[in-house]
């Protein structure tokens, strides 16, 4: 048998056997594509058009306001926000659906140095996803903090020299540019013992990795609704603050979603009890209940599954990459224990490699400098997908595609 015809074999029997085989059903993948771009923005549900048609026609369209009570969209912030802290380990009344990842992330930094006064130093990833880095400069800024930068490797070493001076540690779980998974139990774990709070970004683990929240301990965390949970172009993001905390929590934006009491209309801030206070002013429902219909796309599946059948996928396309010889650099890591749900791979011509994918119908992204990123959303894609994606990559590289001149110029967003 051929190279191609025995991972073709192994292709049908890891689908057959997958714990997740029929929910790529539960989406509206368009024919002809292959998609692995579910950590940029995910592919769309297929029980969200209808419930947006709802929303808009019916809700919004014949029962106007009388719809915040009657389809309470009043509480869907801390409704949806228990749909996704079931995915990431968080007992209810600890997420909040509201806002953008990157002003969460603002009111999460100010809210760890307010609860860890007199400790300046703040520990985070130097290559973290840009806003990570801005927003968390700013707040230094404000707040008067140093922000110290390491890479995975230094980060426990760090903790302990900074100990008695660390407000709180700030990385991703999965760099949104390697793949890495980063070691949340036991960097949460060791920030503890210096006494510092734990922060984590889950944009690029929610919805793929069980995280855990609760059973490591960990004290804040940030996520995007509209990477692997489907949420669709700028769905709300989501916040975690552990309930041991959340009297605590002193946010900056005090908006009156997050008052006690917002219709006492009073002029003097109050803020509310548990996860409300993380609220800042009126959700963009459109948006806040698609997220909330996409969600149902989980419904039925164990974390672990998903995270099983995400390892097996980019396992299996590592293995693709040796058994077809394709020899790019991989800066994935290989152990599955430490890759997230992607595999990013190192080329010159990268963009162009990525544009070359995207005209056979192989959705992916390139990534500054050298990067082609292709995440493996495991609810939509099967190993034959996977397959089939490294065998076009192998052509694109072997029939030099890449070099075709229309595959060269840069859109605005990569
Ligand atoms: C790690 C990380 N944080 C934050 C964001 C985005 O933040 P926002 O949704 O506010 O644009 C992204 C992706 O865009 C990301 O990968
Ligand atoms: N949020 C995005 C956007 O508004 C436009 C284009 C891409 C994005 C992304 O989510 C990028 C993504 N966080 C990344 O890991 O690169």
């Amino acid at each position: 048998m051929s190279q191609h015809a025995d991972l073709a074999a192994r292709a049908g029997d890891l689908d057959a056997t997958s714990p997740l085989s029929g929910t790529r059903e539960r989406f509206l993948v368009p024919e002809g594509v292959i998609y692995l771009d579910g950590n940029s923005l995910g592919a769309l549900p297929a029980a969200v058009p209808d419930v947006v048609q709802d929303v808009v026609t019916r809700q919004w369209g014949q029962r106007l306001i009388r719809s915040w009570n009657e389809f309470d969209w009043w509480g869907a912030p801390e409704r949806t926000g228990d749909r996704i802290g079931a995915l990431v380990g968080a007992a209810p009344g600890q997420v909040v659906v509201t806002d953008s990842t990157s002003v969460n992330l603002f009111k999460v930094f100010v809210a760890a140095g307010r609860m860890r006064p007199g400790r300046p130093v703040v520990l985070t990833d130097g290559g973290s996803f840009p806003t990570d880095l801005h927003i968390l400069s700013s707040v230094a800024r404000l707040m008067d903090l140093e922000v110290v930068r390491v890479t995975h490797e230094q980060a426990a070493g760090a903790i302990a020299e900074h100990a008695d001076r660390l407000a709180c540690i700030a990385f991703s779980q999965v760099d949104y540019r390697s793949g890495e998974l980063w070691d949340l139990p036991g960097l949460t774990r060791a920030a503890h013992d210096a006494g510092a709070l734990a922060c984590w970004d889950l944009c690029h683990s929610a919805g793929v990795h069980p995280v855990g929240l609760d059973e490591h301990g960990v004290d804040l965390a940030v996520g995007c609704g509209y990477k692997y949970l489907n949420g669709g172009p700028g769905a709300p993001a989501f916040l975690y603050v552990a309930a041991r905390h959340q009297d605590a929590f002193d946010h900056p934006l005090t908006g009156w979603q997050g008052h006690a009491a917002p219709f006492a209309m009073s002029p003097d801030y109050a803020p509310a009890h548990g996860i409300t206070r993380a609220r800042v002013g009126t959700a963009p429902l459109l948006s806040l209940l698609g997220l909330e219909a996409a969600l149902t796309a989980y419904d039925g599946l164990s974390m672990a599954d998903v995270r099983a059948h995400s390892q097996s996928l980019t396992g299996f396309f590592l293995e693709c990459l040796d058994g077809l010889g394709l020899d790019l650099p991989v800066v994935t890591p290989r152990d599955p224990e430490r890759r997230g749900s992607q595999v990013s791979l190192r080329h010159p011509e990268a963009y162009a490699v990525v544009q070359a994918l995207i005209a056979r119908g192989v959705i992916g992204d390139f990534r500054e400098p050298d990067v082609v990123r292709l995440g493996f959303a495991p609810l939509y894609l099967s190993h034959a997908d996977v397959l089939a994606s490294a065998q076009h990559l192998l052509e694109v590289l072997r029939d030099k595609e890449f070099e075709r001149p229309e595959f060269a110029a840069r859109a605005a967003v990569t």
